[in-house]
């Protein structure tokens, strides 16, 4: 169990990150999420240790990673903007990770680099942005950590290999319990493969759970009303995804009969529910004022 405790951190006067209090289960695989500059990355570096914490502890299985420096080695996460490896090859590189990570395999990364057909004898900076993603998360899994932070693991990948790079993910949680913590703007990419959302915003977790659950409560209805003035009910109590004339799609996080009977008051020409995806609970969360006028 990955346990972060009332993390802090300020980077120059500013405060990034502020009270983040998480656990992850193993084998779970956790989508965090949040608009540019939320802190997504600088909470990744935090939990790796490439940043120090003002404030608060990051510990394994209850035991800080402070005081215990062996359980660094649970936690993979590379960092891509201060890569020393740039000049080596992916063989070199997988030596150097083999040294760092006591139970680095070998043997699984030259076979990965073969069935993706990248050669080990390749310098890294010679790699295009695709192949440099897909081999960071071969090296990713074969370090073998049980804790694996990927930052934006499908940036540059064709839909093709980031099918096969989830598929590649997905087997390793199941057959080695190994947590995934993935940060990625590519949400469609994301939504499937994880049991569990963190949305960071202003420096805070503001929501943490499982679509599933949202699923249960939310509705994300299209309307079409008679006139084209958009009640007041769908600003107080749902968020709007989209007007397009008459007919607009709106998010409702908390729907309740009440709701319905207010929305079935306002006799709407037709009013039908839409599978919610995690795009729409990310425009929901942390959609601003000024973005929303742009539809209101
Ligand atoms: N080395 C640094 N020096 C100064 N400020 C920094 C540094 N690293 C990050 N920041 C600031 O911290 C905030 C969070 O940045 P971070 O890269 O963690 O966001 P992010 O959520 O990963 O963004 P994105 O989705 O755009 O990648 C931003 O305001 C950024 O300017």
């Amino acid at each position: 169990m990955l346990t972060i405790n009332q993390l802090n951190k300020q980077i120059g006067q500013q405060t990034i990150l502020e009270d983040i209090t998480f656990e992850q289960t193993p084998g779970e695989i956790i989508g965090l999420v949040g608009r540019n500059g939320a802190g997504k990355s600088t909470l990744l570096k935090c939990i790796a240790s490439h940043y120090l914490l003002d404030d608060g502890q990051i510990l394994i299985n209850g035991e800080s990673i402070e005081t215990n420096l062996a359980l660094k080695t649970q936690i993979f996460y590379l960092d891509e903007d201060h890569l020393f490896f740039k000049n080596l090859s992916l063989n070199q590189i997988g030596q150097f990770y083999e040294a760092a990570y006591p139970q680095f395999d070998m043997s699984q990364m030259m076979a990965l680099l073969a069935e993706y057909y990248l050669m080990d004898n390749q310098q890294y900076q010679q790699l295009s942005k695709g192949m440099r993603g897909l081999f960071n998360i071969i090296l990713a899994i074969s370090s073998h950590a049980p804790y694996l932070l990927l930052d934006e693991p499908f940036d540059g990948l064709d839909v093709v290999v980031c099918k096969n790079v989830i598929r590649l993910l997905l087997d390793q949680v199941s057959e080695n319990q190994r947590s995934l913590l993935i940060t990625s703007h590519n949400l469609v990419m994301l939504e499937p493969l994880i049991d569990r959302t963190l949305i960071l915003k202003e420096r805070h977790i503001i929501q943490d759970y499982r679509l599933e659950t949202v699923r249960q409560n939310a509705r994300k209805l299209q309307i079409v009303l008679k006139t084209n003035q958009v009640p007041s009910l769908f600003k107080a109590d749902g968020r709007i995804l989209n007007i397009s004339g008459r007919v607009m799609v709106v998010y409702f996080a908390d729907y309740t009969d009440e709701l319905a009977g207010k929305i079935a008051a306002l006799d709407p020409v037709l009013c039908e529910s839409l599978p919610i995806t995690l795009a729409d609970i990310f425009e929901a969360n942390l959609t601003n004022e000024q973005d929303y006028q742009v539809f209101v």
